[in-house]
């Protein structure tokens, strides 16, 4: 049975500013590169052969420490980048307008093609993060991959996997470096495709990130 994991990349400067990143892009704190080091040494521990990142600066360098202690290269993938959140990237979110504020709303509260102006749907989102867990199911037989890729787009993958619609995905916390593994599985008598193995585990980390609420 094919394990994926899936790794949200460490905390940045943004994060902790409470600035919106969306595919915009901010350097890693010195707290997020200590997650990238403290996950690293668990996907080590896990044997992972392939490692897959989002093109995107912070996701790349939290991949580059996870290779290093894994000796595996690092595979780009587009599809794997956060939501397009279009003109709200780089503002704070404690500064945004009331009308802003309700585009930001639009992705989480089940508006249909709800979005940000110049931004993405969370269907969007699902969809390019379905096709980039899929094409793991073409890598040689005893592979362990290890996704690198962001807070909302991973919550929208997991969600979609439980039949939970994309924008679900502020129900699940995914902190920084938290990992998640999803399984595809084959049975006459279970759910066949992908399913939860487990979401958002920190255990291997000495400090879990604070999440969006507790900053
Ligand atoms: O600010 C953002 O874009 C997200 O909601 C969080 O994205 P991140 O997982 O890339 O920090």
């Amino acid at each position: 049975m094919l394990q994926v994991y899936l790794v949200r990349h460490g905390e940045t400067q943004w994060n902790a500013e409470r600035r919106i990143q969306g595919q915009s892009d901010s350097a890693l704190t010195e707290k997020g590169e200590q997650q990238a080091q403290q996950v690293a040494e668990r996907a080590r521990a896990l044997g992972i052969t392939h490692i897959i990142s989002s093109d995107l600066g912070r996701t790349r360098q939290t991949a580059s420490i996870i290779a290093q202690a894994c000796g595996c290269d690092v595979t780009l993938d587009a599809r794997l980048r956060e939501l397009d959140m279009g003109v709200l990237e780089q503002r704070h979110i404690d500064g945004l307008t009331e009308e802003e504020e309700g585009w930001r709303r639009q992705l989480v509260n089940g508006t249909p093609d709800g979005r940000i102006p110049d931004g993405e749907s969370m269907v969007e989102l699902s969809e390019r993060m379905q096709s980039a867990l899929n094409a793991c199911l073409e890598l040689p037989e005893g592979s362990r991959p290890l996704l690198v890729s962001h807070g909302m787009a991973l919550g929208c993958l997991v969600s979609t996997i439980l039949g939970l619609p994309a924008w679900a995905e502020r129900r699940l916390r995914l902190r920084n470096c938290s990992l998640s593994r999803v399984d595809y599985q084959q049975s006459p008598w279970l759910a066949s495709g992908w399913v939860v193995e487990t979401a958002g585990d920190v255990s291997h980390l000495d400090a879990p990130a604070l999440d969006e609420m507790q900053r």
